[in-house]
């Protein structure tokens, strides 16, 4: 069954359909989420505005990274900044995201009970040169979810989500290319190692990302 683009963004059935994989970790790389046309006017209108560089360099005690943010929900609520600036489509997925529907779907895929975790949403803008160093999500995160919005992407621009054997980032066990219509659950744990390779100087576009986090209810404060 698809879901009408109005009222029901995502397409729930391809969580349901999707088979996680459990090695090196529990994640699942979910097709179809985004039903129709609905992809690819989100792409169009992912937001460009009001985003923050956050950056930390590889080697000062912890990840490195350096992605360009948009906070879309904070503690299950809408950042009201941030709405304002977001298309009626955009607004929907925002919807999406807090439903019951989504969390029943994501809780079955993952196996986690997200009773009482918070939802967490932020647009991600990789430019040339951002990345993020090998890492678990562990600390905090019951749950994660990415969809990517970038068509046309060359695999010589970088920036590939890895799914990792262990911290050290040699030994790749997916790629996944940030291409519309992809999506990554991954199910965090001591060994949920996971990065994303830096965007090349010759990438003809910003690496679009939605991220979504189910944080558990001690962790959110
Ligand atoms: O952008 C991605 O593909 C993943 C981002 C990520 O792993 C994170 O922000 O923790
Ligand atoms: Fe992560």
């Amino acid at each position: 069954m698809t879901t009408t683009v109005d009222n029901a963004p995502f397409d729930y059935d391809a969580l349901a359909r999707t088979e996680p994989a459990t090695d090196p970790f529990r994640w699942a790389l979910v097709r179809g989420m985004l039903p129709g046309a609905l992809g690819t006017r989100l792409a169009e209108e992912f937001p460009t505005e009001g985003f923050t560089l956050t950056e930390r360099a590889t080697g000062t005690g912890g990840k490195g990274y350096s992605t360009r943010n948009l906070k879309l929900v904070e503690r299950s609520e809408p950042v009201p900044a941030a709405l304002e600036s977001l298309t009626p489509r955009w607004r929907g997925v925002i919807d999406a995201l807090l439903s019951p529907r989504y969390r029943a779907a994501v809780a079955a895929l993952s196996g986690r009970d997200l009773t009482g975790c918070t939802v967490e949403a932020r647009a991600v803008r990789y430019g040339a040169g951002s990345w993020i160093d090998p890492h678990t999500d562990r600390a905090d995160k019951a749950v994660t979810q990415t969809w990517y919005f970038n068509s046309g992407w060359l695999p010589e621009w970088g920036g590939a989500l890895c799914i990792l054997a262990g911290p050290s980032g040699d030994e790749v066990v997916r790629q996944v290319r940030p291409d519309l219509g992809e999506s990554v659950v991954l199910v965090p744990s001591d060994a949920s190692w996971h990065s994303v390779a830096a965007v090349t100087d010759e990438a003809r576009q910003e690496r679009q990302t939605l991220l979504v986090h189910f944080v558990r209810p001690e962790a959110a404060g």
